[in-house]
C-alpha cells in the first residue's frame, strides 16, 4: 500500500499575534494533526505542565540537546532558548501523520531550510496597534521583555515575505477557519493525490 509522508505545517508569526492562543484552539478542533511540543529554558508558567506545553530544560540540559542534534531546529528569544524536538518530528511525518510546529520567525526559517516542502503559515495581527494591545495586556511579562518583544515583532512582521500564506488574526475562530481550509486544501493538493491513484490503476490492470 502506497504511503504518503505527513504534512509539516509551521504556524509563525511576530510576537504576540496569538499563535499560543490560535494554535490551542486549533488542537481543539483539528483532532488529527499532531502537535509538537517544544522544548525551553524558560520558566513555567501558572498551569503549564511538563511535556505538554513544553518540555522544560535547565540550560545545561539544553545545551547537551544542541549538541547532540537532537533539534531540529532552535533560536535564543528574548533571553531563553525554544527548540523543536527532532525525532518526534521525523516519526510522525514517517507514520504519514501531519504535524504542526508553533514556532517564532528565526526557528521557522531554519526549519525551511530543511522542509522546503513544509506549509509555512505566517499570522498577521488587523494592525501594528492592535499587535501592540495584545503585546501589552497580556501581561504575563515584565515591562523590559514587552518592550524587548515588540521591537523584535517589528523586524519579524517583515519575514512574512518568506511564507507561503499569510492569516489574518481578527477573531480566533475565524483564523482558524482560514488556517483549517489552507490545510485542507494543502492534503488535495495533485502530487498528494496522484499516486494514490497511480497505485489504482497499477491494482486494476
Ligand atoms: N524557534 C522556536 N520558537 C519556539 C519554539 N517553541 C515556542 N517558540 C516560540 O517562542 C516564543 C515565546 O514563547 P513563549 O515564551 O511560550 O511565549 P508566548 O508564546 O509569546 O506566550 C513564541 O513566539 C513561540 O512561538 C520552538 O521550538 N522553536
Ligand atoms: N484574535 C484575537 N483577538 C484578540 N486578542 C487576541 C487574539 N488572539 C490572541 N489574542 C490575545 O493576544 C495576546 C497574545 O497572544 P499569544 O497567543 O500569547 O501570542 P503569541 O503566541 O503569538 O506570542 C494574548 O493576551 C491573547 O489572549
Amino acid at each position: 500500500m502506497f504511503k504518503q509522508k505527513g504534512l509539516l505545517i509551521v504556524l509563525s508569526g511576530p510576537s504576540g499575534v496569538g499563535k499560543g492562543t490560535v494554535c490551542s484552539y486549533l488542537r481543539e478542533k483539528q483532532k488529527d494533526i499532531i502537535y509538537s511540543v517544544s522544548a525551553t529554558t524558560r520558566k513555567p508558567r501558572v498551569g503549564e505542565v511538563d511535556g505538554v506545553n513544553y518540555f522544560f530544560k535547565t540550560k545545561d540540559e539544553f545545551e547537551e540537546m544542541i549538541k547532540k542534534d537532537q533539534l531540529l531546529e532552535w533560536a535564543e528569544y528574548c533571553g531563553n532558548y525554544y527548540g523543536t524536538p527532532r525525532t518526534f518530528v521525523e516519526e510522525t511525518l514517517e507514520e504519514g501523520k501531519d504535524i504542526i510546529l508553533e514556532i517564532e520567525v528565526q526557528g521557522a526559517l531554519k526549519v525551511k531550510e530543511k522542509y522546503p516542502e513544509g506549509i509555512f503559515v505566517f499570522l498577521i495581527p488587523p494592525s501594528f496597534a492592535e499587535l501592540k494591545n495584545r503585546i501589552f495586556y497580556r501581561g504575563t511579562e515584565t515591562e523590559d521583555i514587552i518592550k524587548s518583544r515588540m521591537s523584535i515583532a517589528k523586524d519579524e512582521l517583515q519575514m512574512m515575505k518568506y511564507y507561503d500564506y499569510a492569516v489574518v488574526n481578527d477573531e480566533v475562530p475565524n483564523a482558524v477557519k482560514r488556517i483549517q481550509s489552507i490545510i485542507e486544501a494543502e492534503r488535495l493538493r495533485k502530487d498528494r493525490i496522484l499516486p494514490y491513484y497511480e497505485q489504482w490503476l497499477k491494482e486494476e490492470l
